[in-house]
């Protein structure tokens, strides 16, 4: 399985004392954020913290994502030529996450800028969520991030605990990364010191299918890597369907029965996912 992304943590590239803590932190991957957590008189220093940052700090194995400014601000074109730059001279980044994607049009703006870097894109404008095959079927692109703060400001929906209002542009945006092999990690969970709340919106995305869901405060991690990674009754379930159904097929049948439901080809897959998954995230040692 690719590198685990059950906890995507916000870093305001402004704010030096948390990029430093979070060379210790148990995410899977950072954001390291110059746009909406950037006040616009920080925007240049933290661009330059920030680049000087990932030439020098040890992050591991956690993934180094940098959402720059989008282009039709004053900061997006001179913070993708400031990573390319960065990159080429030795800054660890493992991709540039674009803000408010609305077409591959927009892929195509930065990738035409920067080569060699996987792009992400955020979701969250009515028109990204209309045009999420297109942008997921982008050959640049690696990851989707859906934007649920940016998306219920256009929708003018209210914030609910069930997120009724998010489904559709969660349902279509999932549905694309799936349809085209692409990560997808769900949206903040704004209120970062409710970890009941935190807890029931964490297995609403993983129940969807998200592969982890991006957090703002360290306090969120635990929680959500708990969410995302599979269960020790998940682990044992799995380990039991293969070995039922490689008795069964040893024996000449096509199926298996465990804990009184059938186990077929497809489910062994969903299996062998699930031991993949638990893997890698013991791989990475939190
Ligand atoms: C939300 C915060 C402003 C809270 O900050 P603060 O009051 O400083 O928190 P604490 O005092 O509890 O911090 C305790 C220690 O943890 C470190 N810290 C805090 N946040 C982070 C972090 N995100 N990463 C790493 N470390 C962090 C502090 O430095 C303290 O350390 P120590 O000194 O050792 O005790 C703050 O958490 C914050 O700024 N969070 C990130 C906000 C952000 O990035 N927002 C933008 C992304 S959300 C978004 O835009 C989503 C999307 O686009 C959409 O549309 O939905
Ligand atoms: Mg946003």
């Amino acid at each position: 399985m690719a590198h685990p992304t059950r906890s995507v943590l916000y870093i305001p590239g402004s704010k030096e004392r948390a990029l430093e803590k979070a060379t210790g932190l148990a995410c899977d991957a950072i954001i390291f954020d110059l746009e909406d957590a950037v006040a616009i008189d920080e925007k240049a220093n933290a661009r330059a913290l920030l680049a000087k940052t990932l030439s020098e700090a040890d992050y591991g194995a956690r993934l180094k994502i940098v959402r720059v400014n989008g282009l039709d601000s004053a900061w997006g074109r001179e913070d993708v030529l400031a990573f390319a730059d960065a990159i080429r001279a030795g800054a660890k980044v493992d991709a540039i996450l674009i803000p408010k994607v609305s077409t591959p049009a927009d892929l195509d703006a930065v990738a035409d800028l920067i080569q060699g870097v996987p792009l992400w894109a955020m979701m969250e404008t009515a028109q990204g969520m209309l045009n999420a095959g297109a942008i997921a079927a982008h050959p640049r692109l690696e990851g989707m991030v859906m934007g649920t703060n940016d998306l219920a400001k256009e929708l003018g929906s209210r914030f609910r605990a069930d997120r009724l209002p998010m489904q559709a542009g969660l349902g279509l945006c999932l549905l694309a990364a799936k349809a085209h092999g692409k990560i997808i990690v769900d949206g903040v969970y704004n209120a970062f010191k409710d970890d009941e709340g935190l807890k029931v919106e964490c297995d609403q995305g993983r129940d969807m299918g998200f592969d982890g869901k991006t957090l703002i405060h360290p306090a969120q991690l635990a929680v959500c890597n708990a969410a995302f990674a599979p269960s020790d009754n998940e682990i044992d379930l799995a380990q039991r369907q293969i070995a039922a159904f490689e008795a069964a097929e040893a024996a000449g049948q096509g199926v298996a029965v465990v804990d009184g439901k059938i186990v077929e080809n497809l489910h062994i897959v969903t299996a062998r996912q699930v031991l993949a998954k638990a893997q890698a995230i013991a791989a990475l040692g939190s």
